[in-house]
């Protein structure tokens, strides 16, 4: 059964300028859930298995961050099968994602994608984060489900060096517990948290949004 009509229908349902739904980014969408779906027989990728499933927890649960971050330089760190990284490309082929993995079955997963799916605004890192050198300004460092936001932003800070007061850090989370939120301090800040509402599912997501503030003191 084609996906086509259930992805079309689940972007319109996004509500957002930010995406246009055309037909190159619904059928490339669809060939991404369906290698996924293949891969997931062999590889543990995912715990979800159906494809239609995985539109909405996975790939719109990763479109609908668009509205709230900015490009041209993307880094998805812990990207694992691509998100929410390969959705944020698909979307925005004028920016450049760098999807960062350290799992080298995710990565042979990634190079497959980019291959089949044609991703030149794509680059596939497979390091840990904490081993990538800054090698260019990045707009945002993104995550999902990768880590609580102190180990977040220790294992990223080295973007916070460059003269690049641009750069955002965001978190995409279920709800983030007042305590986990106190683990961001000087010369970090939370500058923002966006309650999102992801069509079609019925769980709590946030975006923590975290700057370097440059005008503060570090104490370490
Ligand atoms: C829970 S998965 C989340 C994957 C994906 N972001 C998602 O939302 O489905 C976390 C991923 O981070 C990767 N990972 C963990 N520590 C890492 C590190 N230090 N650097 C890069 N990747 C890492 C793991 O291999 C795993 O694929």
């Amino acid at each position: 059964m084609s996906l086509l009509p259930q992805i079309t229908q689940s972007l319109h349902a996004l509500n957002t300028t930010v995406i246009a739904p055309g037909e190159l980014l619904v059928r490339s969408i669809e060939r991404y859930l369906l290698l996924i779906e293949k891969w997931n027989k062999v590889h543990n990728l995912t715990a979800i298995r159906k494809p239609q499933d995985m539109l909405i927890q996975h790939v719109m649960d990763s479109l609908v961050v668009l509205p709230h971050i900015h490009g041209p330089n993307i880094i998805d760190v812990g990207t694992g099968a691509g998100l929410p990284g390969i959705p944020i490309a698909l979307a925005k082929p004028d920016w450049h994602v760098t999807l960062v993995e350290s799992n080298q079955k995710k990565i042979a997963f990634l190079q497959q994608v980019k291959i089949e799916l044609g991703l030149q605004n794509v680059e596939i890192v497979a390091q840990r984060i904490e081993s990538v050198p800054v090698s260019r300004c990045v707009n945002t460092i993104i995550s999902r489900a990768f880590s609580e936001l102190s180990e977040f932003i220790a294992l990223t800070r080295q973007w916070a060096n460059t003269p690049n007061t641009d750069c955002r850090w965001v978190a995409m989370k279920g709800l983030c517990s007042e305590q986990e939120r106190k683990q961001i301090r000087v010369p970090f800040l939370i500058e923002n948290i966006v309650t999102l509402n992801v069509p079609e599912l019925k769980a709590t997501r946030q975006l923590i949004i975290i700057k370097h503030d440059f005008n503060s003191v570090s104490s370490d």
